[in-house]
């Protein structure tokens, strides 16, 4: 193609119109609060005789809350500064036997909640994906140390090798079988296919029938033998790769199991993953590496030429670490009742990002080169002890970071999975840089935060690449219990890298630009959003019943200033979700599960993360089940809030509505009977509605739902 190699591989593009209401709005907003803060500030300077009729606690306590609002929109602005979108041109990429190898690295850690059909899909997806066949490495790492896991990847193997030709023959797009099938089932099929095709494609079901009916088969007898040699806490590194006499094609899979003990930090799926970048360095040693999690498959084959728009970009690439997909989610309503597909996170604030260094990494679903999680170049010029502390005792492994090395799977074999035992035993890390300077980081539970942190600090860059067909689908928690708990570990995770030394507001700075540092700090501060909501939930309420106000009175000049900052932030907000491509519905569900999660997940994430400080809390992580349940779908669907959930989470959504209603009939009596309509209250009335108004479902799920999902009367009692 005449275009190869003279035309850029992609374009990057500001969104102008967006960037200027992004900035009017922010120029009008923070006057506004420059107001608003004149007005509290001001009370401490008025007459005594008027102050006194106001308790300066509750009044100090608001104040305080929107000193932490205005700091967290403060940081926020960071992300609206500059929103890019760009394009990539895969036609012009060079040709096949020019494009670098790419590893791909999955990660499981328990068969009971991660299916193994599932998980085997995404491995057979992976496997699938459209680029060169010899250029292709999977890689799956099993935390639970499952046998089930490595039985059903030796089915997925044989499967994979009718379904790899059946997709490339046919340049079938969409090769999760799952997904494929059940596409073909809901009748998206074309109709202008061939007879062949029609014919492959029952036979190729037929396959994928049995397929499943196989692992079905291991899974039952798996779980029943239940071999006592390993748990998921406690077992032997196994690795082995997948292979047959018969010499087919198919790409190098891999299936390894780490070696972890009880006595012994793990470090959760940041271990695991540094454990495939030692394994995978002595066996394919790709230069770049896709990361997916468990429920993550391929969706669209050619996401790897995509990336590699980016990463085969001679202007970017010298500093380019990443190139993040957003994850999207093949089970989200249309209303997402719980906001499960992040939407803020996956498109503006990314976007936002990328317009300044880069997107935060997201755990799944990016292309990232192997070379800038090898640590610090300087040292490679040292002698071989101090590399051997660096990186570990495997000289094998300090020879692969020589870009020349290849492979040496095929003559030494046996050699090289010995060494990856030793690169997978649990004791490898010890006294080494891993999890510190070298590899995924250690020490937080959102290992992927902190390692695109980290990166970017030491001068990487990233871009976000969000074509219109989502390049990966993922399972998305859709249950009120596992969204509050999964929220629980964010933000925990977050929090805990917000209250370092190493904090992006203290260390960002001064290695990257001050409005990244912000998108960075505005995550790690999120969860603090549980402060203003517990207290704009609770003190004007009470005080409104005392008849104590906090704001200024409706005739007042300043009431116009609440009111604008009301409306602007709210307005903001829909304007944003309508952007991107949401309703009106969302922008509601959104509030309200911001205001849910704010009282209950972000709170117990800063407690926990503070507990863990102080050293009174062991890190953990739970992996979320994705397993689907068909009740819990169907409420999901049906947009009803599924309250079978702990009562952590509901006794405080239920006490506060409860104090809600019942300050705002009184406020109303008092201002019925006051007969003073220039109310000094009306603020606080009104903030008692809109909670009201807003979690109207709590109400509904409290006192009118008779389902299995309304809120348990004996809930209640406890508030
Ligand atoms: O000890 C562990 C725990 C988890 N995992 C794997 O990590 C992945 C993510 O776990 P999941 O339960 O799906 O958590 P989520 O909250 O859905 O994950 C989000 O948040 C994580 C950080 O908290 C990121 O790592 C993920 O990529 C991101 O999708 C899964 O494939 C797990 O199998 C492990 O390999 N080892
Ligand atoms: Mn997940």
């Amino acid at each position: 193609m005449e275009s190869r190699g003279t035309q850029p591989l992609n374009l990057c593009h500001v969104q102008k119109l967006l960037l200027i209401i992004n900035r009017l709005h922010m120029l009008f907003h923070s006057t506004a609060l420059g107001f608003l803060f004149y007005y509290r500030l001001s009370f401490f300077f008025r007459n005594p005789e008027t102050r006194e009729t106001t308790p300066l606690l509750p009044w100090l306590l608001v104040f305080a809350s929107e000193i932490i609002l205005s700091f967290i929109w403060i940081l926020g602005q960071a992300y609206r500064w500059r929103p890019v979108s760009r394009i990539v041109f895969p036609e012009r990429l060079p040709e096949d036997d020019k494009l670098p190898p790419i590893d791909v690295f999955i990660c499981t850690a328990d068969p009971i909640k991660e299916p193994t059909l599932d998980v085997m899909n995404t491995v057979i997806s992976a496997m699938a994906l459209d680029y060169p066949l010899e250029k292709l490495h999977v890689y799956l790492s099993d935390d639970g140390g499952s046998p089930v896991t490595l039985q059903g990847m030796k089915e997925a193997w044989k499967f994979a090798k009718c379904w790899l030709p059946f997709c490339r023959k046919y340049r079938i797009n969409s090769r999760c079988p799952k997904a494929y099938f059940s596409a073909l089932e809901n009748g998206d099929a074309v109709s202008t296919e061939s007879s062949e095709l029609v014919v492959e494609k029952q036979k190729m079901k037929e396959r994928y029938e049995a397929f499943k009916e196989d692992i079905m088969k291991i899974k039952d007898s798996g779980f029943a033998s239940n071999p006592n040699t390993t748990s998921a806490k406690d077992h032997p590194p196994v690795i082995e790769v997948i292979e047959e006499l018969d010499q087919v094609e198919l790409p190098l899979l891999v299936f390894v199991s780490r070696e972890k003990r009880p006595s012994h930090p793990h470090h959760f799926k940041a271990g695991a993953l540094n454990v495939l970048l030692r394994v995978s360095a002595v066996m394919s040693n790709s230069p770049y590496i896709l990361v997916l999690d468990c429920d993550m498959f391929c969706n669209e084959s050619t996401s790897a030429r995509q990336a590699m728009c980016f990463h085969l970009d001679p202007t970017m690439s010298p500093s380019l670490a990443f190139v993040q997909f957003p994850q999207k989610f093949h089970n989200v309503s249309k209303n997402d009742i719980y906001d499960s597909q992040l939407r803020s996170l996956f498109t503006l604030q990314w976007q936002g990002m990328d317009g300044l260094s880069g997107p935060v990494m997201s755990g799944t679903g990016f292309y990232i080169k192997r070379a800038s999680l090898c640590g610090n170049n300087t040292i490679k010029d040292t002698n071989l002890p101090e590399l051997q502390m660096y990186y570990g005792s495997s000289n094998e492994f300090i020879k692969s970071l020589n870009q020349n090395y290849t492979k040496k799977l095929v003559n030494g074999g046996l050699a090289i999975l010995e060494e990856t035992q030793l690169l997978a035993s649990f004791d490898y890390e010890i006294g080494t840089q891993w999890g510190q300077e070298v590899g995924f980081s250690y020490g937080s539970v959102v290992e992927d935060f902190l390692t695109g942190f980290n990166l970017h600090c030491k001068g990487w860059t990233s871009v976000f690449c969000d074509p219109t067909r989502p390049q990966f689908l993922g399972t998305a928690t859709t249950n009120l219990n596992d969204v509050l708990i999964q929220g629980s570990r964010w933000y925990s995770g977050l929090f805990e890298n917000g209250i370092t030394m190493s904090c992006p507001l203290i260390y960002g700075p001064l290695r990257m630009s001050v409005l990244q540092s912000m998108c960075f700090a505005e995550l790690t501060y999120f969860p603090l959003y549980c402060l203003p909501l517990w207290c704009f939930a609770t003190i004007p309420q009470l005080c409104l019943l005392h008849g104590i106000s906090l704001y200024p009175k409706v005739s007042d000049p300043f009431f116009l200033v609440f009111l604008f900052i009301f409306v602007s932030a709210v307005s903001k907000h829909l304007l944003e979700v309508l952007i991107s491509g949401g309703t009106i519905r969302n922008w509601l569900n959104e509030q309200r599960i911001w205001m849910m999660k704010s009282i209950t997940c972000h709170l117990y994430g800063c407690l926990d993360a503070i507990l863990k400080k102080i050293g009174l809390r062991k890190a953990s992580f739970l992996p979320t089940d994705k397993v689907e349940d068909d009740e819990q779908t169907m409420l999901y669907q049906m947009d009803k809030y599924d309250f079978r959930a702990s009562n952590i989470f509901l006794v405080p959504m239920v006490s506060l509505i409860i104090i809600n209603i019942s300050s705002f009939i009184g406020g109303l009596q008092r201002a019925i009977s006051g007969g003073d309509w220039d109310n000094k209250l009306f603020v606080q009335l009104f903030i008692s509605a809109y909670i009201i108004i807003l979690n109207y479902p709590i109400v509904e799920g409290l006192l009118l739902r008779k389902d299995k999902g309304r809120i348990s009367p004996f809930v209640a009692p406890l508030t």
